[in-house]
């Protein structure tokens, strides 16, 4: 199979995991017989530095005419730290997802059996943990109308959703839910937020559709704790943009580290294999950042494209690396192995 994948690494430490998932899809590649053709395109704040645009159109319509774009993260401190900053990276991230129709990030959160005690959470409450958020992605207050008063003493931010935003979501977790354990927990602020009580209105009138999903509603704020204090409560979760966002980060302290969780942006174009992370700037260059999450997004990609058996031995190089201690140091203190290591490690294994 020939595949074309467009390839966003972005800022920080995106090229260094990136580069890491990439060796392993060629890995992939040389095994299984596929051609793969990658296509860099700038975006973030490298994307700003070199063009003036975090998202620009060349980048766009490399993305538009691939099968799937493999990306890394977005983010610098020189932006994070310039309240006055007129550009931002995140406004790159931001446009893609809007522009590619990318309306539904996956995430799924599930414990890797070898890492049982990295997590700071007791062993019975991990163990066995697994899970998938299904976050909104291109609605709610992230891209609502914004601003400041002329006196600079006064900002807003808005969220907004319509029903068929909140549908189209919707019945993807509904969908999910029932492939796996068929629970549905919709997370929302329906005691406080307008928005949110039109995500549970519109989720109660879908529930007869789906008599075999168990549906439970739950407030953000509680959803919080009950995620850290019974994991296993959850299999499939639905939410809105910044509360999918929030949660997701928590969830990964159930794993151990927030460098090994993966996902997938879907929608109307092309698709988005993401680490759930950030640029980690501090990290950046240092070749000790967590290829895990990257890797694993590869995975997603491959089954993305119906090549199954591909993404299985890039999920069981990852398991047996982790079983054998091949891990960054987020993982592992005292015996690191650089990024670049585990990314050769990975490529070996599936070399056989
Ligand atoms: N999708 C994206 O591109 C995202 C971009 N950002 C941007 O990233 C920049 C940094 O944001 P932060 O809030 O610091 O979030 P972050 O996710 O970059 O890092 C937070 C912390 O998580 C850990 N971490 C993250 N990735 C890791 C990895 N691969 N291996 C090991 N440890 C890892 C580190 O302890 C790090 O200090 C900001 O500019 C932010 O806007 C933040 C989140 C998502
Ligand atoms: C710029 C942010 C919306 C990125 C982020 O935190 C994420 O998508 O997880
Ligand atoms: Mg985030």
């Amino acid at each position: 199979m020939k595949l074309n994948i467009a390839v966003l690494a972005g800022d920080g430490i995106g090229p260094e995991i990136v580069t890491q998932a990439q060796k392993v899809l060629d890995a992939i590649a040389a095994k299984y017989h596929h051609e793969i053709i990658y296509s860099p395109a700038l975006v973030g704040a490298t994307a700003i530095d070199q063009l003036g645009d975090p998202y620009p159109e060349t980048t766009h319509e490399v993305c538009m005419n691939s099968d799937a774009v493999l990306f890394g993260a977005i983010g610098d401190p020189k932006f994070d730290n310039d309240p006055k900053a007129k550009v931002r990276p995140e406004q790159g991230l931001l446009a893609m997802r809007k522009k590619l129709g990318l309306y539904a990030n996956i995430r799924p959160v599930a414990t890797f059996p070898s890492l049982l005690d990295k997590s700071p959470l007791r062993l019975d409450i991990v163990e066995g943990a697994d899970m998938v958020v299904v976050r909104e992605l291109t609605g709610g207050i992230y891209f609502g109308e914004k601003g400041r008063s002329e006196d600079l003493k006064k900002a807003f931010d808005t969220c907004t959703y319509t029903t068929e935003e909140i549908e189209r979501i919707l019945k993807l977790a509904f969908s999910y839910a029932g492939k796996r354990d068929k629970r549905l927990t919709v997370v929302d602020k329906a005691n406080v937020l307008a928005t949110s009580r039109l995500w549970r209105e519109t989720a109660q009138a879908m529930e007869p559709a789906y008599k075999d999903i168990e549906v439970d509603y739950m407030f953000v704020d509680n959803a919080a704790m009950q995620l850290i204090q019974w994991p296993k409560k959850f299999d499939v979760i639905v939410t809105e943009n910044m509360f999918g966002d929030i949660i997701s980060d928590e969830a990964s302290v159930i794993t151990g580290s927030l460098g090994l969780l993966p996902s997938a942006s879907v929608g109307v174009h092309t698709s988005v294999f993401e680490p759930i992370h950030g640029s980690y700037p501090q990290a950046a260059g240092k070749d000790i950042a967590n290829p895990v999450a990257t890797v694993l997004s590869a995975a997603m990609l491959l089954e993305s494209l119906d090549l199954l058996e591909e993404a299985q031995l890039v999920r069981e190089a990852v398991n047996k690396s982790l079983e054998e201690g091949i891990v960054t140091e987020d993982i592992n203190k005292e015996k690191p192995y650089k990024t670049s290591e585990v990314g050769d490690w990975l490529a070996k294994y599936i070399a056989g």
